[in-house]
């Protein structure tokens, strides 16, 4: 199934559901979808232009993020990277343009923040089967087959030891890492971590690695946004967005030249170019 949106879609506008750390954007609405079409394969974005209470942040995007490919979203500081994965995911809606993901479920987001209080008295483990509800629906008992893959995902991101843990008791590292295997268990097409290796040691950061690229062969879009540019340059494909604009797209090594990212980091100032 295609699912699509645009201006025409429900929700509020330039509004991101606060705090929330592993999420699946609400059900998008589908405008004339023809249920008999392929599936596409790929993340489309045609002219999306989004934005915050009246301030444009994204003007006229326009990308394509493959299905059974990794892609990195990158940039300066406030070019819009987390905005454009909360317009895929659904959590922020578009201004104008339109938006199509190749999911029959949601795309599972996955942020840095937990959003979970404090006080609750949740272990590891129950986080990562909170992404298996997101599949299930909440009120059905989970079956055998999720709780191995709830394992799978804990064994795979390391923290197999944690599973009874609370998450308040964990460090930021190690709680990024289950809201990864959140995000990895709901076994969404659309996978976008929003820099999901940021201050994380190197074994957390080649296990997400690991499970971006084990996602992306099961079919996934798999995206994460990263700062990183030796990680970006990993990737099958990659978006590099300036000032809310996609500056640059295509494979890695095409993307992240010296010039385009001096361009786009304003280094070219400094070098006197
Ligand atoms: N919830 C929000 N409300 C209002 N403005 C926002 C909100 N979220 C982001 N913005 C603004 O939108 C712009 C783009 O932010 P965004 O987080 O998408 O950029 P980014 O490329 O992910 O940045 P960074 O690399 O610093 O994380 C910034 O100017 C930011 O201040």
């Amino acid at each position: 199934m295609t699912q699509t949106t645009n201006d025409t879609g429900a929700g509020p506008p330039g509004r991101r559901t606060p705090d929330a750390g592993v999420r699946a954007g609400p059900a998008l609405p589908s405008h004339g979808t023809d249920t008999t079409a392929p599936e596409p394969a790929e993340v489309a974005l045609d002219e999306v232009s989004a934005g915050y209470d009246g301030t444009t942040v994204l003007h006229g995007v326009t990308a394509r993020l493959p299905r059974g490919a990794v892609t990195a979203i990158v940039g300066p500081n406030g070019a819009g990277k987390s905005t454009m994965v909360g317009v895929i995911a659904g959590v922020v809606r578009p201004d104008s343009g339109r938006v199509t993901t190749p999911t029959a479920t949601r795309p599972a987001l996955v942020v840095q923040q937990s959003g979970l209080p404090e006080q609750l008295p949740i272990t590891v483990r129950d986080v990562v089967r909170m992404g298996r509800w997101a599949r299930r629906g909440p009120w059905r008992r989970l079956r055998r087959d999720d709780h191995r893959l709830v394992e799978d995902a804990l064994d795979h991101l390391g923290i197999a030891h944690l599973a009874r843990r609370r998450l308040s008791t964990l460090s930021g590292g190690q709680r990024q890492r289950a809201l990864v295997a959140q995000g990895l268990v709901q076994h969404s097409e659309v996978l976008l971590l929003d820099e999901p290796a940021a201050g994380l040691d190197v074994a957390a950061q080649d296990a997400i690695a690991a499970a971006l690229h084990s996602a992306a062969a099961d079919g996934t879009a798999a995206v994460h946004v990263t700062h990183d540019l030796a990680d970006a340059d990993r990737a099958d494909h990659c978006v590099l967005l300036a000032g809310g604009r996609v500056l640059a797209e295509g494979p890695p090594a095409d993307v992240l030249t010296h010039e385009v990212v001096d361009h786009a980091w304003g280094l070219d100032r400094y070098r006197g170019r």
